[in-house]
């Protein structure tokens, strides 16, 4: 089984994942961008040409990725190919004036690399990330440029409405079927957790 978790910048993908890894055993995990990735090949801000940019950066960190991928019977991968679209998607949209387009070319681009059978979805309130980001001190990676908190909300309004645009009609965008679970990633930490080992150990193969 491969499963991707997936969610907005403080939605508790990083968290959740460093404790699914201590009760799974049987599992693999990894991440993207993968330790590969050259985070500094980026291009900053986000402009539709520099979002076309790093959708492609993105897209070959995937391909190299897919070995590892293909390797074990179970693996689970913090962001995959929802979060190019999500957060790509936004600014790419601007080159083809249609959210449907924009995304069925996305995937055309991506059509060599596996689908997941399922997508965790962790659903956290903007202002609950926001929040979050802001305790954590991580700065929001909108490729190093630091925003104002209405560009930061604004960014990651456009991210999350991506996100429940491709979630939301799936079925319409790949013919694989691919099982959308998600998770609301306001509650605590435990709450999240609780449902994710649920949803897991119902997944995996044994
Ligand atoms: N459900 C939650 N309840 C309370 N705090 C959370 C929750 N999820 C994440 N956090 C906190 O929010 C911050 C961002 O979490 P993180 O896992 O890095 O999110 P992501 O990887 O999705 O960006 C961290 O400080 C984390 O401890
Ligand atoms: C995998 C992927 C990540 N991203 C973004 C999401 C994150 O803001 C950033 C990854 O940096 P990272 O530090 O891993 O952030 P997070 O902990 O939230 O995953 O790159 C894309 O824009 N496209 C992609 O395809």
């Amino acid at each position: 089984m491969f499963i991707t978790i997936e969610g907005i910048d403080g939605s508790g993908k990083t968290t959740l994942v460093n404790s699914l890894r201590k009760i799974f055993d049987n599992i693999h995990f990894t991440r993207e961008p993968t330790d590969k990735f050259q985070l500094a090949n980026l291009k900053t801000l986000s402009t539709p040409f520099n979002s076309f940019y790093n959708f492609f950066l993105f897209t070959y960190d995937r391909l190299e990725h897919q070995d590892e991928i293909n390797g074990f019977k179970n693996v689970i991968c913090d962001r995959y190919l929802a979060s190019s679209i999500a957060y790509e998607g936004p600014m790419i949209e601007e080159l083809f004036g249609d959210k449907k387009e924009t995304v069925l070319w996305m995937l055309e681009v991506s059509k060599m690399l596996k689908l997941p059978d399922m997508i965790i979805y962790l659903d956290a309130h903007l202002d609950v990330a926001l929040e979050r980001i802001r305790n954590s001190r991580k700065n929001l990676n909108f490729r190093g440029k630091q925003l104002s908190i209405l560009e930061e909300k604004e960014g990651l309004k456009a991210i999350q409405d991506y996100y429940e645009y491709f979630l939301g009609n799936i079925e319409m965008f790949t013919k694989k079927q691919i099982k959308i679970e998600r998770i609301n990633a306001n509650s605590p930490m435990e709450d999240v957790l609780y449902k994710a080992k649920n949803i897991i150990n119902k997944t995996i193969e044994k």
